[in-house]
């Protein structure tokens, strides 16, 4: 295959200085003395990008995937090591890069053709494309500092796709748009791919890069961890963001005892919501809880159409009579979507005596749409005619669902389809 990138041994090394005055401090100092501490922000990288592919980069905040891409575009210059790109690169790096905020948005539009190595006849040509991708109406003609972030996003991308580039980069921008200007880039994304250009993005929706990557390189503080197939590597990323990664371990899942062996409770390995809500009176208490994918990794994240498990650890403070245990699941705006309890199910709880802890383990098959969730839980019962709260966790955890197809609404009701020739009879 032919590498139409390739990074070999990238380094980017930052100087911090405790204090502002310490950089002037270092520079005047007879004996060079240092003043500053190094920070790698990216540590030794490299890889080789085909022709033709689609190469997704992720990583927690801060890993270096945004230093990478503007190393590779050029905005940058590595400390060591070096870049080599074969073809024209096009790239939609941070909002607004590469705008004079002054110039209005067709002014920008030949800037950018210009430094594109575009010349006037050739953006003229070019223009009434671009105009219409990015749809922004009359704001065309004011200057780009009066636009939205959206507004910006637009016109960035409609100029980025229409310079035809061998080479597209984005860092992360498109979720900056609105859904269905998200749908039209996508839409252009997968254009690229069939044209066979290559294209290199950085996400933190794990949707698209199931979507929309052949590879997935996964960087972490500025190191590449793994590279690999999407699914795997979302594995690998999953783990990163609870401290899970064991780079000896690689993407070996662990078992459930060996998760509560080496790293304690399970809600200290999952990313919990600092706003939840508590209350209840506690004769029973939700110790621990956790979400379990279909792999058995204690994870927020789990795949559309997979079975996952929600895990609840509970003690009877005192003895109890036919407790109810449930969770629920809303979206961000706070719909409940859905949610089950033991009565409903019709589950009878045994025993339910003072000091026992128990474990409840909800399974189902995950058919929510790709997206982020929040899952609050619940221990209560009736006495009487009472209802009673014992402990109420909610929006605890979030429950971010990859797809890799959306149908419409809360869920999916994965509709069979078959099509046939319509024969009249007589
Ligand atoms: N000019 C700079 N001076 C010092 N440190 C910097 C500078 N630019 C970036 N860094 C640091 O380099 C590291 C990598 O930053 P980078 O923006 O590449 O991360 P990222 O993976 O793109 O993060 P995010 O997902 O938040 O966009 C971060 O710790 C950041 O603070």
């Amino acid at each position: 295959m032919n590498s139409i990138i390739k990074v070999e041994d990238v380094s980017k090394i930052y100087k911090l200085y405790m204090n502002p005055s310490d950089r002037l401090k270092e520079s005047l100092h007879p004996l060079k003395k240092s003043y500053h501490k190094e920070f790698f922000a990216l540590n030794n990288l490299s890889f080789h990008v085909n022709n033709g592919e689609s190469v997704g980069i992720i990583g927690k905040n801060g890993s270096g995937k945004s230093t990478l891409l503007k190393i590779i575009t050029g905005v940058l210059s590595p400390t060591t090591g070096s870049v080599h790109v074969q073809g024209k690169i096009s790239a939609l790096l941070e909002l607004g890069a590469g705008f004079n905020p002054d110039f209005s948005g067709l002014e920008n539009i030949y800037l950018n053709g210009t430094m594109m190595g575009f010349s006037k006849e050739e953006m003229d040509a070019k223009l009434d494309d671009i105009i219409q991708f990015a749809d922004i109406g009359d704001f065309i003609h004011q200057p780009v500092r009066t636009y939205s972030s959206g507004m910006f996003v637009r016109l960035a991308f409609a100029v980025a796709i229409n310079v035809e580039p061998e080479i597209l980069i984005v860092d992360e921008a498109l979720s900056v748009g609105d859904i269905f200007f998200q749908a039209k880039c996508f839409k252009k994304f997968t254009e690229f791919k069939e044209q066979g250009k290559t294209i290199l993005f950085v996400t933190h929706d794990m949707s698209s890069i199931m979507k929309y990557c052949d590879r997935v390189i996964v960087i972490n503080e500025g190191v590449i961890i793994e590279e690999g197939p999407p699914g795997p590597m979302i594995d690998v990323y999953k783990k990163i963001l609870v401290d899970m990664y064991d780079k000896n371990e690689g993407i070996q899942p662990q078992t459930l005892e060996e998760i509560k062996d080496e790293h304690g409770s399970w809600k200290d390995n999952l990313s919990i919501n600092p706003g939840y809500t508590e209350y209840g009176n506690k004769r029973a208490e939700i110790l621990d809880y956790a979400i379990f994918d279909h792999n058995n990794d204690l994870t927020n994240v789990v795949l559309k159409g997979k079975e996952f498990k929600i895990k609840l650890k509970i003690r009877f403070n005192e003895p109890l009579r036919d407790p109810i245990f449930a969770f629920s699941i809303k979206d961000v705006r706070g719909t409940e979507i859905t949610g089950t309890n033991t009565m409903l199910e019709s589950v009878d709880i045994k025993e339910a005596v003072a000091g026992k802890i128990i474990e409840v383990c909800f399974t189902q098959t995950n058919h929510l749409q790709g997206g982020d969730y929040l899952i609050s839980l619940g221990c209560t019962c009736y006495e009487g005619n009472d209802f009673v709260v014992f402990h109420r966790l909610y929006d605890i955890m979030n429950l971010h669902v990859i797809s890799n197809k959306n149908s419409v609404g809360f869920f999916d009701m994965n509709s069979k389809i078959l099509i046939s020739d319509f024969e009249r009879n007589g």
